[in-house]
């Protein structure tokens, strides 16, 4: 019934499957975008698979996903519910899970306007302010890089949402961040909960036994609760006072003239932590990384960074038009690893039909942006780092419109993305300037291996590695140490 409908149409081709069950143990548990890779030139560039009676279909190509998702957005805009997320209540504290219409337009406004690139700008102080902190950190304790990343990526999110100031450790709010994510993410998989799979067992009373997950449901709901309440509180009670810094959420209040968009502005606030800080933390783990297992890369840049800014200083974001290895590396980094490589799923709204294949109200859409962005055919040798890829014959570095796979597409494309290059771009620099990054050494003098594989996490990170971060020069300790006692305005 699935497969020819809509006047006889056919989905997409895929992996034949069983009576009832359809591809249900086809489903890749591990890596799903190196499968789904693979799969793709045996059937093509958009795939489909039945589960259970639900169609999912898999998208590997750019030109694909640009169509269905830019040009026919009306109909691929919204997103899969899903059932322990939704009674966890972690659906308001993401603005990723809400369903597509009017609230969601509501809330992307507010979202879209108060994320522009020229509001993303204002916050270029703050994050080079704690960039620079990061730098002091991988000074004195290089080899706690991760806890470091964690940390930076917290700061940055918490002072951009409500301009608060997170302690050094045991900081309250963002306990209660991490906690609240975490559990959130665990809940996604289909297999994490019964209900995920069931979804009418979330109609059952609490006290019947197996229904334990409506429990777990509700005492994480509070945690939700606080966490988005809490800070925001914090602002108001500051605004009230006069004492509010500059922050989304104060300056949102501010020029607010609808009421209900309070709401909104709480709900984009929250979203900023959890959708924005494991992605950047992913793309810095990705930079230290990087490096170290490309060290001729890494000696180009920094003779570049040498020859243009000197090593008197740190570079700026006013110097990124001068670097055009530094930001050909910065594109490659972003496109050889990936923090969310399959994208956030999307579910249609409206019957469609592409390339004669049909496309149901109901399918799940997931759009591999990992196959885009490793396309052979658009990026020879795809798993090789390759800066030069995005250099012209004049070496001025040339943005390739494919790389957006990264941040996804149309009505829904993450809205954060100008924030995160810029903490990503200034950090990377920085690190260039003033660190040699290596891979490790085991006592023997052997240099240790390094897993290029990403964990297959919702937010893919890279397998807990070992490098050497060096400072390059006496001049690299003194302009790290100099950020100190500077001014930021
Ligand atoms: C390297 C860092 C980041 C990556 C790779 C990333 C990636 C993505 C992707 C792939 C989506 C789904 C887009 C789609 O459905 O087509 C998304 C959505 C979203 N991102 Fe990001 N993101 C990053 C950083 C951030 C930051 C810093 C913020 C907040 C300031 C943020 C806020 C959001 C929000 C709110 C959504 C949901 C948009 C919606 O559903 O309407 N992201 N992001």
């Amino acid at each position: 019934k699935l497969l020819y409908n809509h006047k006889g149409r056919q989905l997409p081709p895929g992996p034949k499957g069983w009576p009832i069950i359809g591809n249900l143990f086809d489903v890749p548990s591990k890596h799903p975008w190196f499968v789904y890779e693979e799969w793709g030139k045996k059937y093509g560039p958009i795939m489909s698979m039945n589960v259970l009676g639900q169609p999912i279909i898999v998208v590997n190509s750019h030109s694909i996903a640009k169509e269905l998702m830019d040009r026919r957005g009306s109909k691929y805009s919204s997103r899969p519910q899903i059932p322990m997320i939704n009674l966890m209540n972690f659906n308001k504290a993401n603005m990723a899970l809400q369903p597509y219409g009017h609230e969601w337009r509501q809330t992307r406004r507010v979202a879209d306007y108060s994320l522009r690139p020229s509001a993303a700008n204002n916050y270029r102080v703050m994050q080079k302010k704690n960039s620079h902190r990061y730098l002091r950190q991988l000074i004195e304790d290089p080899a706690n890089f991760y806890n470091h990343i964690r940390h930076f990526t917290t700061a940055v999110a918490m002072d951009i949402a409500y301009g608060y100031e997170i302690a050094e450790s045991d900081d309250h709010y963002v306990i209660l961040a991490e906690t609240t994510v975490n559990k959130g993410t665990a809940a996604f998989y289909p297999a994490a909960f019964y209900v995920n799979m069931i979804p009418w067992l979330a109609r059952l009373p609490e006290w019947l036994p197996g229904m334990g997950f409506k429990k777990y449901a509700r005492e994480t709901s509070r945690f939700v609760q606080e966490m988005i309440e809490a800070p925001f509180a914090f602002v108001k009670e500051q605004m009230a006072n006069g004492t509010a810094t500059p922050s989304l959420t104060r300056d949102s209040l501010l020029e607010c003239s609808d009421p209900e968009d309070e709401g909104r502005i709480k709900y984009v606030a929250a979203s900023i932590y959890s959708a924005g800080a494991d992605t950047t933390g992913s793309s810095l783990n990705t930079v230290l990384l990087s490096l170290a297992t490309h060290p001729e890369v890494q000696k180009k840049a920094q003779d570049e960074l040498d020859r243009v800014i000197g090593r008197g200083r740190l570079p700026d974001y006013s110097d990124r038009d001068k670097l055009p290895y530094v930001d050909a590396l910065f594109q490659e980094m972003m496109r050889w690893r990936i923090a969310s490589p399959m994208g956030a799923t999307r579910l249609t709204t409206e019957d469609d039909v592409y390339d004669n294949y049909f496309i149901p109200k109901g399918s799940i859409v997931q759009l591999n942006a990992w196959a885009m962005l490793h396309d052979p055919e658009h990026f020879p040798e795809p798993d090789a780092f390759k800066p030069e890829r995005f250099l012209n014959k004049d070496g001025k570095c040339v943005e390739d419109p494919v790389l957006s796979a990264h941040f996804g597409f149309g009505r829904r494309v993450c809205p954060g993305r100008h924030l995160a290059l810029n903490t990503i771009w200034i950090t990377m620099t920085a690190i260039l300037h003033c660190f040699d990054v290596r891979r490790a050494k085991d006592a023997t003098g052997k240099e240790i291996d390094i897993n290029t594989v990403y964990s297959d996490n919702l937010i893919s990170f890279p397998y807990p590695f070992k490098c050497s971060i060096t400072p390059r020069d006496q001049a690299s300790i003194d302009m790290i140490k100099a950020t100190e006692k500077m001014e930021y305005i």
